[in-house]
């Protein structure tokens, strides 16, 4: 006979934003392999789905659905599923916890918006409420960490300043609301891939910093300048490893974007216009010319994982 379900709420359903990086400065690697980085993260309105609900005792589980759901390993390797069984073992009445996750995907696969991280830092939340856990934000925040770079800013959003290997986050100071066109690749990159062929390029410059002309363009608002003072030092590494990016970039410079960039490791490029009709413009164009397998308009900044049901 089943158990009976615990009390409190059946299901929990969490949102959580993709990123993009503004800047990302990258230094040579560290001992333990990882890079240390100067980057500004931006969340925006795309949006992956995270519903939790109890299961019985140590039964972990997740199905997905919605895009690139034949590449999302269903096993304990899902981000999600680590990330509830970390917060099991850490925080939980461990053998009395179990939980089904199901992921609605809308943030594209290996595209570097973070969309693991997205779902890693959604089962946080969602998992912690739905256990009825006492753990706050900055515990949260430390699990997060273990996952994944990424993964800590998928739980705060807005636009912040990330340190470190990217988990060390201040939030920035910010005004404005930006519109933003994103062209989704064919195929989706490695991250570590990426990161080696960089290091094969490039004798990265020290010290890390990120760019004042991008803090100065948040500061005032200025979309103009925001769009003139994107970076990416992974950007000359993606194009090569998928030459045809460089024609979906110049494809929307030279359609009148404010700027364009490879956003993280890539491939999603990511197209900064002056307001909804542009965007409306640019994803009719960039559709119709072929460059790219799907597009998406979408918005920033929106603050990072929250319950919506
Ligand atoms: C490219 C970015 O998206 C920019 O924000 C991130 O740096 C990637 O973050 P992420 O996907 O959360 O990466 P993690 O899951 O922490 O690490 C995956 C792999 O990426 C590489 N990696 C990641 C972050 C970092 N600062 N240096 C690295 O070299 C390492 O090979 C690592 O084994
Ligand atoms: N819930 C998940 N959603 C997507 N991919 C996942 C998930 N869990 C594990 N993975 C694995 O992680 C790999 C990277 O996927 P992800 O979508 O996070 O890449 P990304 O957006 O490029 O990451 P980042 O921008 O953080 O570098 C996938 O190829 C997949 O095998």
């Amino acid at each position: 006979m089943a158990s009976p379900l615990p009390p409190g709420p059946v299901g929990i359903r969490v949102r959580v934003p993709a990123k993009i990086n503004l800047a990302l400065k990258v230094g040579s690697p560290r001992e333990d392999g990882f890079h240390p980085l100067a980057t500004v993260y931006q969340a925006v309105s795309l949006c992956d789905e995270v519903y939790a609900e109890w299961a019985n005792p140590d039964e972990y589980e997740v199905t997905v659905s919605g895009e690139g759901t034949g590449l999302v390993p269903t096993d304990d390797s899902n981000l999600a599923i680590r990330a509830a069984k970390l917060l099991a073992r850490t925080y939980g009445p461990h053998d009395s916890l179990g939980v089904s996750l199901s992921i609605k995907k809308a943030i594209p696969v290996a595209g570097g918006l973070a969309g693991g991280s997205a779902d890693g830092a959604g089962a946080l939340l969602a998992c912690a409420v739905l256990w009825d856990l006492d753990v706050g934000p900055e515990a949260l925040a430390e699990l997060a960490a273990e996952l994944g770079s990424d993964v800590p800013f998928a739980l705060v959003g807005g636009t912040a300043v990330g340190s470190g290997r990217g988990e060390s986050l201040v939030p920035a100071l910010a005004r404005g609301n930006y519109h933003w066109v994103l062209a989704f690749g064919h195929q989706g990159l490695s991250t570590p891939a990426v990161y080696r062929r960089f290091d094969a390029l490039s004798a990265p410059a020290e010290p890390l910093a990120v760019p004042d002309d991008l803090m100065n363009a948040l500061r005032v608002g200025d979309a103009k300048l925001l769009g003139a003072a994107l970076s990416n030092d992974l950007q000359e590494a993606a194009l090569e490893m998928q030459p045809q990016l460089r024609q979906t970039l110049d494809f929307g410079l030279d359609y009148g974007a404010l700027g364009a960039i490879v956003s993280g490791s890539g491939p999603t490029c990511a197209f900064l216009v002056a307001g909804e009709p542009a965007a409306v413009d640019l994803s009719v164009a960039l559709s119709a010319e072929g460059v790219c397998r799907a597009v998406r308009r979408t918005t920033g900044p929106v603050p990072g994982a929250r319950v919506i049901s």
